[in-house]
């Protein structure tokens, strides 16, 4: 047993210790329209993945379903070795998740927020305190730790999103367009707390902007019209114009 988390998480069976998620298979049907068909990839423990492609691509169909938010159709994804379908509690325990959309309660001021989210997660009351203070100045929240979350910026709200995804120390983090429809400094710092969080934590992110994936990413995978069309790595932080110009992400049409 760990003191920081109160308990020790132990990896599923029959997992390969470096891979942290995997994904068979995956097909997913809204009605008879497909999402994603047929994907495959695997997400190495520490890795920052990033998961590019336009509108209507099937990136947060893939989120949803590799958070156990959802189930697939078809086809499988395990994280630390559990089944997300099969092994939802285990799972959640390990993963974090920013959604395109945060359902966040405006009535609420940001600490009570997070400690509904704690108590949600069964996490105890000093553990919950303690998590609060990290991700408040994880987040760099200090100053709106009282404030409604109905009277935040969008970014600022966002940061609360990113808070209440790291709250029970998870150790794979998966945001979904964290950046969308915040002001540009916002999205700076945005960026900036996502690449801090990424040098301790799996990271999945998915994005639609190609500098914000080559920026952050180690590794790219292109999703266009539900299929892995490409994949590229890369070291974090090279740009765009500053690499290969055929068949990496550099060159692909996104959005
Ligand atoms: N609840 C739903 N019911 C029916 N079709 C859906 C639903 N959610 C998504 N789709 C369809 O599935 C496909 C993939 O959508 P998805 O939201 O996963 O893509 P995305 O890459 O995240 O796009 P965006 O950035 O626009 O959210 C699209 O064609 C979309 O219209």
């Amino acid at each position: 047993m760990t003191a920081e988390t109160g308990y020790e998480l132990e990896m599923g069976a029959g997992t390969d210790p470096d891979i942290m998620i995997e994904v068979n298979d995956l097909t997913h049907y809204y009605g008879p329209t497909p999402a994603v068909e047929n994907v495959n990839f695997t997400v190495r423990r520490g890795e920052v993945l990033g998961f590019l492609g336009p509108n209507g691509a099937g990136k947060t169909t893939t989120m949803r379903i590799l958070t156990g938010f959802m189930p697939p159709t078809r086809g499988s994804v395990t994280v630390d070795g559990y089944d997300v379908v099969g092994d939802s509690l285990e799972v959640r325990r390990r993963v974090g998740y920013l959604p395109e959309s945060v359902p966040l309660h405006t009535e609420m001021n940001v600490t009570s927020y997070l400690k509904y989210m704690g108590t949600l997660r069964r996490m105890n009351g000093r553990r919950i305190r303690a998590r609060i203070d990290d991700v408040i100045g994880l987040c760099r929240l200090e100053d709106y730790h009282k404030t409604l979350i109905g009277k935040l910026s969008k970014g600022f709200r966002q940061r609360v999103g990113i808070a209440q995804a790291i709250l029970h120390e998870p150790e794979v983090l998966v945001l979904d367009e964290p950046t969308i429809g915040i002001d540009p400094i916002q999205v700076v710092e945005t960026r900036s707390l996502i690449q801090d969080l990424g040098r301790e934590q799996t990271v999945v992110l998915s994005s639609h902007i190609l500098p914000e994936v080559s920026m952050i990413c180690e590794r790219v995978l292109i999703i266009h019209e539900g299929h892995i069309v490409a994949a590229d790595t890369q070291q974090p932080g090279s740009t765009p114009a500053g690499r290969g110009a055929a068949g990496g992400p550099a060159s692909m049409p996104i959005g």
